[in-house]
């Protein structure tokens, strides 16, 4: 029986995959084999010693200590593009609501009502106060052409607008996806000079924390509208507020809000609802659980983002998982200790990335528990499982 502990609520949809007889899932399940998690923070959670893994139903992990969980041999998964679509979705809503005041018009229009006004008779009087642009024909930079970034390119392509997309990593898979029509640029400031509105859809790491500085801000159009839908930390506060204050930004839409920003005039702060739709909600989990019990089962691992993917079908009677140090002549010490005690290997896999490998080893034999131990004590290893 596996213990899974939710730390957020997870759509039943993917839960139900669970099957009872082998999975106790709960949020106060303890010393848990495996994590489910949305964004609940578990920067400073103390790991139980057998914990597994930790399926992330969704994109961003910075709520996820990735160092320390690949240091104790725990693979961490995320959902990539479960949940593109419902950002893409308010991603356009954003952009239009940063565009022409809507919020502002209808604050109004309550406030006229409350206020005892008969709104019918101050209405086209009033409007003239919450005019803004039209999409059409204007210049959208997107900045990450990932899952997000480029559905939301493409789709405003369909809006009429002119897309230029940055992004350094881009993959082939994520550059097939791209219309051709898409200007993608080397340099930043090729789309910043030219973006009437700016979305961004990369990751939060120490290296993209606030990105979107004075300096990046100063190189973008004045009146530029910029959409924030990936992490608030990407963006520097202090240098956003100023240039709303001074109209270099005429609006920062935003799904990150904080006290500060919230008070701020052409600030529109959303409760972090990119991913919150039902479809969403149930991508993701089906993903998650998915992947978490194909690495707790089969020990095939899909979607890591700290651990290679690294998948075999079954075969032998036993298989090892192993994930140990990206160092050399590990691949020869564990077959020698397996070969050792006549123990044949029938199909092996093994990758690495970064500093991490991960190997599955199928065995036409049990592997008794000394050998076991043996492998679990060789240098470099750091988490040793047998699955019959
Ligand atoms: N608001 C929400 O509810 C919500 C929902 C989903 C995702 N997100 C955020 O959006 C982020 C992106 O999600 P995704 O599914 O598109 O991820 P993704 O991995 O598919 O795409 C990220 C892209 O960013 C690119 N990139 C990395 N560094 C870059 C840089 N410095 N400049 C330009 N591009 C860079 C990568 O090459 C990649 O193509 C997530 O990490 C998460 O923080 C927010
Ligand atoms: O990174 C993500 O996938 C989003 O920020 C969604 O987060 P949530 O699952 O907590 O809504």
């Amino acid at each position: 029986m596996y213990r899974i502990r939710t730390f957020n609520k997870i759509s039943p949809v993917g839960l139900n995959r669970l099957d009872p007889a082998l999975y106790a899932v709960s949020d106060s399940e303890t010393d848990e084999d495996a994590i489910l998690v949305r964004s609940a923070k578990l920067l400073d959670y103390d790991f139980p010693k057998n914990l597994l893994a930790i399926s992330r139903a969704g994109a961003g992990v910075n709520n996820i200590p990735l160092d320390r969980c690949s240091e104790a041999g725990i693979v961490v998964f995320n959902t990539p593009g479960a949940n593109a679509n419902a950002v893409k979705e308010l991603v356009l809503c954003a952009m239009l609501m940063g565009s022409r005041d809507v919020d502002g018009g209808i604050q109004w229009v309550r406030q006229q009502v409350a206020s005892g006004v008969d709104v019918t008779t101050v209405v086209e009087k009033g409007k003239a106060a919450f005019i803004g642009p039209e999409l059409y024909k204007k210049t959208l930079g997107v900045i990450g052409l990932g899952a997000i970034g480029s559905l939301v390119a493409n789709i405003a392509l369909s809006l009429g607008m002119d897309v230029y997309g940055y992004d350094p990593f881009l993959s082939v898979d994520a550059a097939l996806r791209l219309d051709r029509h898409i200007h993608v640029v080397k340099d930043i400031n090729e789309l910043y000079k030219r973006a009437d509105y700016i979305t961004i859809h990369i990751h939060y790491t120490k290296d993209t924390e606030r990105m979107i500085d004075a300096k990046a801000i100063g190189a973008m159009k004045r009146g530029v509208r910029f959409i924030n839908l990936a992490r608030g930390e990407i963006v520097d506060d202090d240098a956003m507020l100023a240039a709303l204050d001074t109209g270099w930004v005429a609006a920062y839409v935003t799904d990150f809000p904080n006290n500060r920003l919230v008070g701020a005039p052409h600030v529109l702060a959303m409760p972090h609802l990119g991913a919150s739709t039902p479809e969403s909600e149930q991508n993701c989990a089906v993903m998650a659980v998915d992947q978490l019990r194909d690495y707790l089962e089969n020990g095939n691992i899909r979607n890591s983002v700290n651990l290679p993917a690294v998948s075999q079908e079954r075969s032998g009677v036993c298989r090892l998982c192993l994930i140990h140090k990206n160092v050399p002549a590990m691949l020869a010490s564990i077959t020698t200790l397996l070969s050792r005690d006549g123990i044949n290997v029938e199909n092996l896999s093994n990758k690495s990335r970064g500093d991490y490998a991960y190997t599955i080893v199928d065995l036409s034999a049990p592997a008794d528990q000394c050998v076991i131990d043996e492998v679990t004590a060789l240098e470099n290893v750091i988490r040793v499982r047998v699955i019959q």
